[in-house]
């Protein structure tokens, strides 16, 4: 079968999991895909702590199913991605959950997105505003609706995110332009997002799904070694030590499925030296 054999023609068949009960979030699943949508539509799939929690639960457990090998984030309806934090919530040092702590705690997310071994897609129709707009840019893959409008307000509303929200889209779309989307509060159309590689492809609105799923079932037909460890040697020199430190576990990961690595554990165990002189010096 060639690489690229598209099976776009079939419908996915989303199942949701049974043992889960989320209030902000959906999760479904199907074919080896997860997919996570953020459920608030009535203020532009804005997140609240308790939505970022549910979506860190969310991926942890995609990120833990055997059966997943990649995952979609979505936002309910067509309006929008995720317009970022809950304005109306906001408090004096965060965004106040129900108990009253306030938080940022989606840059634990963001992290999270980008430190999980299976690749991340983002759906994106209609708007990716502020925190939500960086939330598609830490993804793997964004997919765009025709409709997708994409842009920063923090300067605006009186935030910023210093962190991936600056430094990742610097290498994204460069620094010149990343400064105009931060400095100017602009927003962009699917095609200029494109244009300055914000965005993986745009597609008309009606074809957002099926083209997605379309390149998770591609990306589900290679290897998923090779698609973990790409995906942490990607992060590894933006994320400094941290990065090299994910690349390098996939190593010793690897490493240990070997018998080498076994003798050492093997000989510990048996109270013995190890014998590695069966090993070759690969040149
Ligand atoms: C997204 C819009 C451009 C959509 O415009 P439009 O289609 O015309 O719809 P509206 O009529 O404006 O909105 C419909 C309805 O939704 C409400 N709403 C929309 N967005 C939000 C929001 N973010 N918070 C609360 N409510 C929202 C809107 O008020 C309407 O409600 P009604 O009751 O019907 O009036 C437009 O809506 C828009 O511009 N929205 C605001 C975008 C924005 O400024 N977002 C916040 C950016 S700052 C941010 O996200 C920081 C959070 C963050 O990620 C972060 C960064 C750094 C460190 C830590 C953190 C962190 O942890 O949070």
């Amino acid at each position: 079968m060639p690489s690229d054999a598209s099976s776009s023609a079939t419908p996915v068949q989303w199942q949701s999991a049974a043992d889960v009960d989320y209030a902000d979030i959906l999760y479904q699943q199907a074919e080896g895909i997860a997919r996570i949508t953020i459920n608030r539509p009535e203020v532009r799939n804005a997140f609240r702590p308790e939505t970022v929690n549910e979506l860190i639960d969310a991926f942890h457990r995609a990120h833990m199913d055997p059966a997943v090998g990649v995952i979609i984030l979505t936002g309910a309806g067509d309006l929008a991605f995720c317009s970022g934090g809950d304005q109306r919530i906001r408090g004096h040092e965060g965004y106040r959950d129900q108990a009253g702590t306030e938080h940022l705690n989606v840059l634990e997310l963001q992290r999270q997105i980008r430190t999980l071994p299976k690749p991340v897609v983002a759906m994106v129709a209609g708007y990716a505003i502020g925190g939500g707009h960086v939330l598609h840019l830490v993804c793997d893959l964004t997919i765009a609706a025709d409709n997708a409008r994409f842009g920063q307000t923090g300067p605006r509303v009186g935030s910023f995110d210093a962190g991936f929200g600056a430094g990742l889209m610097a290498r994204t779309v460069g620094v010149k332009k990343a400064k105009e989307i931060w400095f100017l509060c602009r927003q962009y159309d699917a095609s200029e997002a494109l244009a300055m590689g914000l965005v993986n492809t745009v597609v008309p609105l009606a074809e957002l799904e099926a083209t997605t799923v379309d390149w998770c079932r591609q990306m589900l037909r290679l290897s998923p070694t090779a698609l973990r460890i790409l995906k942490a040697s990607f992060n590894a020199d933006t994320d400094g030590l941290a990065g090299i430190q994910e690349l390098a576990g996939n190593a010793t990961g690897l490493f240990y499925t070997t018998d080498e690595a076994q003798e050492g554990r093997d000989a510990f165990l048996q109270k013995r030296q190890p014998d590695f002189d069966r090993f070759r010096r690969r040149p």
